[in-house]
């Protein structure tokens, strides 16, 4: 945000020699809180009320010369900025020179514009306010993401929408639809072992493994912690064990180093399940009942609860 966006063109610049009667009266007309002096519309000084107040202090001790011009009361030399400072640093200064209106001026120092701190600071407010909308916003827009941040595949919200839509659709065409929970093996030791970040590192890791494993219309989910949800649609039993084994093989061959494993690198284990009329949620719970029983038979395989 610069000076230029905020300045006010409405200035009134008067001569140096001008009556202040008729400076003062034009600034009252005009509504402004303070009157620039130009010398060849160069700012050479400047009159702010708390210089009016000064003057009106006085006349109440001494009677007023009714000729005196601007001259006589003007600040001289006043602190000028150009149309492209930022509004941060027209504020820090107004506030270390402790002024309240800064002149603006082009490059040849013509006067072209007034910013008050009133001015900046309104449009401060504007900002912060303007700033914390966004805030929000950007929370409302976290929580409908549909994808996990750390694994790069959906969460469980978008997990919930598609199992629905697939269900659904299985029951329209009357096709088999598959899910299978697929798990880490060992994985608190390579936490462990290794520590908490590269077990984020190799989450990812599994993610894109799995996600290159399967099919282009299956679905990959993070289902919590360190577990894959994979939803295949028009898929059967035997079709979808063949695919989670796909993936198994596919961990064994990408050979992650686990010293903590029995198996010396990094495995998966997996449960499988099936239906045509199933709900999602009794097929999430039959893969997970297999997942159970592959860890039960020694990990690095893919059960299907009976
Ligand atoms: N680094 C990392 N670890 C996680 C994350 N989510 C869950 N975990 C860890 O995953 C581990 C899961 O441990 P367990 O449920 O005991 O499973 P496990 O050690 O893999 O054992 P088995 O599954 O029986 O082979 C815990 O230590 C969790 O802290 C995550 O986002 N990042």
């Amino acid at each position: 945000m610069l000076v230029k966006d905020v300045m006010s063109q409405s200035v009134t610049g008067v001569d140096a020699d001008e009556r202040l009667a008729d400076a003062v009266a034009l600034m009252t007309q005009q509504r402004h809180s303070c009157l620039v002096v130009v010398e060849a519309n160069k700012p050479v000084g400047i009159v702010t009320e708390r210089d009016l107040a000064h003057l009106l202090s006085q006349a109440f001790s001494q009677s007023l010369d009714k000729d005196m011009v601007v001259a006589g009361i003007m600040t001289p030399r006043p602190i000028c900025v150009s149309e492209s400072m930022t509004l941060a640093d027209a504020l820090a200064l107004s506030r270390t020179r402790r002024v309240r209106h800064l002149p603006v001026v082009d490059d040849d120092n013509q006067l072209i514009g007034l910013v008050t701190q009133t001015n900046m600071v309104n449009t401060y407010a504007d900002i912060l306010a303007e700033q914390a909308r966004l805030e929000t916003n950007l929370e409302e827009l976290k929580h409908l993401s549909l994808e996990d941040p750390l694994m790069g595949v959906g969460n469980r919200r978008a997990m919930e929408v598609d199992l629905a839509f697939t269900e659904a659709d299985a029951k329209r065409h009357k096709k088999s639809y598959a899910v299978s929970l697929v798990d880490i093996d060992y994985f608190k030791k390579y936490n462990d072992h290794y520590g908490h970040q590269s077990g984020d590192e190799v989450l990812r890791q599994v993610a894109d493994i799995v996600k290159a494993t399967v099919r282009d219309s299956d679905r990959v989910f993070r289902y919590g912690g360190e577990e894959i949800l994979i939803v295949m649609p028009e898929t059967d039993l035997s079709a979808a064990q063949l695919c989670i084994e796909r993936v198994r093989q596919s961990l064994e061959k990408a050979a992650i180093p686990h010293e903590r494993s029995p198996f010396g690198f990094l495995t998966v284990s997996g449960g499988v399940a099936a239906g045509v009329a199933s709900p999602w949620a009794a097929l999430v719970a039959d893969a997970d009942k297999g997942l159970y029983e592959a860890k039960g038979a020694g990990r690095n395989r893919i059960s299907v609860s009976d």
